[in-house]
């Protein structure tokens, strides 16, 4: 059996056979019956603690993602009651800022390989991702090679996020399907178990730079290909919803999502996240309103 087959028959044993209308259909019986419950302040709080806050701006410089770390170190004098974020999100040149500014328990993530595109060379990807990690990465966030997954090419696409993985070196990897770029609910479906059998530890929607962000049809396609997975091989892989998610209710509805198709376990930054640059406010508002 050469390469290439062992992807697709990977494939096979995960069919997709949802039409667009069931999609729709299961998404909003779940929100019917989960959303009003999950809207409340012990899920707000949860939320905020599930947080790569990131900062991904051309404009970015040592000096603002320092002032972006402090905000993230104060945070626990004014709300002691409260669990930080995740992470903070930044592109690789500032892991070592980050790690060098912060002063409480939250992660670095950084983009790497390529980000936001992926369209560069397998060894600038490796190094980039290697070059984060010793500067204090505890987490690597990287695009698959969106051209070779929809030319079918899934033996270069996978070979390249393992042998990413392995310049992870223990980090953390986070592999984004760019959902926004995809054609149909069955290519997530596929992208995703792809990555999952190269070694992902996350799946995570999209980058929040040219294609459409995050939706609620993606993260219930992933969840439910997370859900699969794990029913056959045991692994527990998390989630990360990103790309244009900035208003509590979104937040929710994802949280309540991931909540019904994986369950409890998955409601916690070990198994979940929201990457973005814009809800914190919005949350911690809602928090304080209550
Ligand atoms: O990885 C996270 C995303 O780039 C954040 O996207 P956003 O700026 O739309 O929140």
């Amino acid at each position: 059996m050469n390469v290439t087959s062992k992807y697709s028959d990977t494939l096979k044993k995960y069919p997709f056979t949802l039409s667009d209308g069931e999609l729709t259909e299961k998404i909003n019986k779940i929100l019917d019956n989960g959303f009003d419950k999950n809207n409340c302040q012990e899920v707000y709080k949860k939320l905020y603690s599930c947080i790569d806050l990131t900062t991904l701006n051309a404009t970015d410089s040592r000096e603002e993602v320092w002032k972006f770390t402090e905000k993230v170190n104060l945070f626990e004098d004014n709300h002691p009651n409260l669990q930080n974020v995740a992470s903070i999100c930044v592109y690789p040149n500032f892991a070592k800022t980050v790690r060098e500014a912060l002063t409480v328990d939250v992660k670095v993530a950084c983009v790497s390989g390529g980000f936001p595109t992926s369209q560069t060379l397998t060894e600038v990807k490796i190094a980039e991702t290697s070059l984060a990690v010793a500067d204090g990465a505890d987490e690597i966030d990287i695009v698959i090679n969106l051209g070779l997954f929809l030319d079918g090419e899934y033996e270069e696409m996978c070979e390249e996020i393992s042998e990413i993985k392995e310049s992870c070196h223990g980090a953390i990897l986070k592999v984004i399907l760019e959902t926004g770029a995809l054609e149909s609910a069955e290519k997530i479906h596929q992208a995703s178990i792809l990555s999952l059998y190269s070694g992902a530890d996350f799946l995570k929607t999209s980058t929040g730079k040219g294609y459409p962000g995050a939706s609620l049809e993606a993260v219930y396609v992933m969840s439910n290909a997370i859900r699969a997975y794990f029913e056959k091989t045991g692994n527990k892989v998390g989630i990360k919803v990103s790309g244009g998610v900035s208003t509590v209710e979104d937040a929710v509805k994802y949280y309540t999502l991931v909540k019904e198709i994986l369950g409890e376990e998955w409601c916690s930054p070990t198994l979940f996240r929201i990457g973005t640059s814009r809800l914190a406010d919005s949350l911690l508002k809602a928090i304080e309103d209550e």
